[in-house]
């Protein structure tokens, strides 16, 4: 697997200091809010637990599974709900946990679900944010890294469901993508 990765751009170190900064920020502004933190799955899976584990707060976490890449290198442009929330959002400090915000589709289909579903705050905390893939204004409040524009792969984000149990986050060799055009 790693044999793939033609570059590392996020190695362990830089994700675990993320993490460590952004879980004290939440600390700090969810002070008596027992906010909700939302998963998104499945890609926020490492990112969610890291970032939990460095928040000194009484906090809630849940999953939801949404899809649209279906594991390739491009947004299909029309998200699934594969699996909903189970807890009741209503009037609740809501975090939605992200591993990256790319075209901003996922990131808004979210916000509308909650705001429908009368969420009291949303706030969005993402490993990485890859503002040149916009195609709808979506905004993170917490952002690990910027991302100039490239499709990569670990640390939750995958190429065909695989690679998401790298450790650090990288670039594919261009050989793996086998006629698939990443950005
Ligand atoms: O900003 P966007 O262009 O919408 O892209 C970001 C979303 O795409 C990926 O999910 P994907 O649909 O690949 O599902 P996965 O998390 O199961 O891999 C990623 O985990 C984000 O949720
Ligand atoms: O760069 C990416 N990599 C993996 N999954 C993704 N989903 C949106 N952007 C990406
Ligand atoms: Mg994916």
């Amino acid at each position: 697997m790693n044999n793939d990765i033609e570059r590392t751009l996020y190695s362990v170190e830089d994700i675990k200091e993320a993490a460590h900064r952004l879980g004290q920020q939440l600390t700090e502004d969810y002070q008596d809010k027992r906010p909700i933190l939302i998963s998104v799955l499945k890609g926020a899976i490492l990112w969610t637990v890291d970032v939990m584990r460095e928040m000194d707060i009484m906090a809630e976490v849940d999953f939801i599974d949404v899809s649209s890449y279906h594991g390739g290198v491009a947004s299909a442009g029309e998200i699934q709900l594969v699996h909903d929330l189970s807890a009741d959002v209503a009037g609740r400090n809501v975090i939605i946990m992200e591993d990256i915000i790319d075209t901003g589709r996922t990131l808004q289909f979210l916000i509308d679900l909650l705001k429908q579903r009368q969420a009291k705050d949303i706030k969005v905390c993402t490993l990485l944010d890859k503002p040149e893939g916009r195609v709808v204004a979506a905004k993170a409040d917490y952002v690990g890294f910027k991302l100039p524009k490239e499709f990569v792969v670990g640390y939750g984000l995958d190429y065909k469901e695989f690679y998401r149990n790298l450790p650090y986050v990288g670039v594919l060799k261009p050989s793996v993508y086998e006629g698939d055009r990443p950005e």
